[in-house]
């Protein structure tokens, strides 16, 4: 994909695309679980990986270069050319979610898109640069992952937004849903994470 191309469609069918942001650190299965769910529950056309340029909460040591990151994202999603991994982030220039979810919508106005993450990102998003913005901006959804999605339902974020989550039941209606609008996909948990994978590379 040339990533800024003013309209990827060439015509003005309201595309859906899943945005799942990440360091991928490197990538690994427990993405391609939530991307390739994605596509089938909320019935996407396509999963944009936002290869973040730096996720701003986390350490520059440790974090591999970007080419190195977005190269593992290219080799765990192969085979699926409806996930795409990309740098819109550094094409775009942005660096916090709410400021990149801005830029797409203004350079992408036939797409709808929805912004996909996992419970544990939940949990740490009201430390996020104008976190409430991306309610308000596109739609949500949140993957159960690990041990976060019980304590994640509390947090201040779900809390804040608790009246627009909609029913886990019709993820499909998530799209068309004018935001804020959330919903928590109780999917099978899938248990890879970047951190165990660095961990056995030393
Ligand atoms: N196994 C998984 N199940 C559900 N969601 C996941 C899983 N792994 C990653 N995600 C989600 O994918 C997005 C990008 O994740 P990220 O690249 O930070 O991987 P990570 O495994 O969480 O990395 P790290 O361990 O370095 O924090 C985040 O929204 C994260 O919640
Ligand atoms: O906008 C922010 O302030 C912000 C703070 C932390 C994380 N994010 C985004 O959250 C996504 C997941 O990040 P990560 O590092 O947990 O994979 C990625 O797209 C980051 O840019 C965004």
């Amino acid at each position: 994909m040339t990533p800024l191309a003013p309209n990827p469609w060439g015509d003005r069918r309201r595309v859906r695309i899943g945005l799942l942001g990440g360091s991928f650190n490197p990538a690994h299965d427990g993405h391609r679980h939530i991307a390739q769910l994605s596509l089938k529950l909320l019935r996407l056309h396509e999963v944009w990986l936002l290869v973040s340029p730096q996720n701003p909460l986390k350490s520059t040591s440790g974090m591999a270069a970007l080419a190195e990151r977005l190269a593992s994202a290219q080799a765990v999603m192969a085979g699926n050319p409806r996930l795409r991994p990309t740098t819109l982030e550094t094409a775009l220039g942005t660096r916090y979610t709410a400021d990149t979810l801005t830029a797409l919508a203004i350079r992408f106005p036939c797409a709808r898109f929805v912004w996909l993450m996992g419970a544990d990102n939940l949990a740490q998003m009201e430390h996020w640069a104008r976190w409430p913005r991306i309610f308000r901006t596109v739609p949500v959804a949140i993957f159960a992952r690990g041990p976060y999605s019980a304590r994640t339902l509390a947090t201040k974020a779900a809390r804040r937004f608790g009246r627009f989550r909609v029913s886990p039941t019709r993820p499909r209606a998530l799209c068309a849903k004018r935001p804020p609008a959330w919903a928590f996909l109780h999917i099978r948990r899938h248990p890879a994470s970047s951190t165990a994978i660095r961990s056995r590379l030393v």
